[in-house]
């Protein structure tokens, strides 16, 4: 009788620096029979120095950005080096047992289809630079392929929601709270899994958490829950043309910056209790959400929430209190805690690119087709 011997494992890691700036996530994935398991969840915050340049980046201003978003660049591939570092020492592999890391980089810019018709989307990265450090295969420029293709380039974490979120006869939907919010709609039905942005998150709370209490987030939502929103402010913040606009659509800091909100402020704005301005921006975010919800997918009875967001209770109060008849539920109760789940989809990307598979929904970006997407560092 012979045995086969058991397969190698399948893994990847997954690197996420997002736009709420806060650092890094990354996971150890094991892909097999059953999908996907996370074996080990580690993270690092930015040192300051660095948060603030990359912050600094996101804005078009200062002298030879070429060079400084060259460093940063360096900079940031040296705490996703530290990050795998500690992923392999948790997990105790190698670097031989990982087939490659999903490296997202840092956005600074996102312009698809805009200026020439194709625009950009950019994200700072070395990939060539964490080959040398990790001596693993690096995967990166995820976006670029779908915005050539015509396609928004994010967000590209839909198709990955669908695989481990996605319930054939319930239509479900999954929020992302990062920086930006992002929605996946999961329809269970065979229809097409459609995804977005619908505005702003946590780059606005943390800027008016740190503008005005010092602190990087405000934890829990604990000191917006303590204000009271301020409607006129709501419906200025509201009137942004971006939560009206059709899908495909997708945005970042190039729209929801601080500047953004200081010029929506009137005087008496200006002079309120700053929690009061706190809790607008957090029903800003849960009324934007639920709406993008209602609007697109109104069938849905089932919200799976994930990203930092998750974490604060406040925003899911107010979420809850505009989403009536929605079950709310942390991605946590379906398996994957909520700052692990967009690591986990860059490992899973990273996976369709060695695979030779599609990365992209065209329903989701509007590219014109399916494509592979990413280039390939080799360990
Ligand atoms: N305990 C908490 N209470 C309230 N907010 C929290 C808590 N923990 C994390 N957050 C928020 O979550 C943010 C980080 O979320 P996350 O890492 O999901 O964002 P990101 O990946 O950087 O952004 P994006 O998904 O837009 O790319 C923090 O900046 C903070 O605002
Ligand atoms: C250009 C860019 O970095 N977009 C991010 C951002 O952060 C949240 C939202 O905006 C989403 O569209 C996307 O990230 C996730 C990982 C995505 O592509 O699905």
């Amino acid at each position: 009788m012979t045995t086969t011997p058991p397969a190698a494992p399948d893994c990847y890691i997954g690197l996420m620096s997002g736009t709420s700036l806060d650092g890094v996530d990354g996971v150890v994935a094991e892909f097999g029979a059953d999908g996907l398991a996370v074996c080990a969840h580690a993270g690092a915050a930015f040192p300051p120095a660095l948060r603030a340049e990359l912050l600094a980046l996101n804005t078009p201003a200062g002298v030879d950005e070429l060079h400084r978003a060259s460093l940063a660049a360096n900079g940031l591939t040296r705490v996703y080096a530290d990050v795998v570092a500690q992923l392999l020492a948790r997990t105790g592999l190698d670097a031989a047992a990982i087939r490659a890391i999903g490296a997202h980089g840092q956005t600074v810019r996102h312009r698809p289809g805009a200026f020439d018709g194709t625009g950009y989307t950019m994200q700072l990265n070395n990939p060539a630079l964490l080959a040398e450090l990790t001596g693993i295969a690096v995967a990166a420029d995820f976006r670029s392929r779908d915005v050539a293709a015509g396609g928004q380039g994010a967000p590209l974490v839909p198709a990955f929601h669908a695989a481990v979120f996605g319930r054939a006869g319930e239509a479900r939907a999954a929020l992302n709270l990062g920086g930006i919010a992002n929605l996946s709609l999961l329809p269970g039905d065979g229809t097409p899994v459609r995804g977005f942005d619908c505005g702003p998150a946590n780059a606005l709370l943390d800027h008016w958490c740190q503008l005005h209490r010092g602190h990087p987030f405000d934890a829990d939502g604990a000191w917006a829950a303590t204000g009271t929103a301020r409607a006129s402010l709501l419906q200025r913040l509201l009137a942004e043309p971006y939560f009206a606009q059709p899908i495909p659509k997708s945005t970042g800091r190039d729209l929801f910056h601080p500047d953004w909100l200081a010029q929506r402020l009137d005087d008496a704005d200006r002079a309120a209790d700053p929690a009061d301005v706190q809790a607008t921006l957090a029903e800003l975010t849960a009324r934007s959400s639920a709406e993008a919800l209602r609007t697109h997918a109104p069938a849905t009875r089932r919200l799976i929430v994930c990203g930092g967001g998750a974490f604060n209770g406040d925003l899911l109060r107010r979420l809850a209190r505009h989403l009536p008849g929605v079950a709310i539920d942390s991605s946590a109760d379906h398996g994957l805690p909520p700052q692990q789940v967009e690591a986990a989809a860059f490992a899973w990307l990273a996976r369709q690119l060695v695979n030779g598979a599609p990365g992209n929904l065209p329903a989701v970006t509007g590219a014109h087709g399916l494509r592979v997407l990413g280039a390939l560092y080799p360990a």
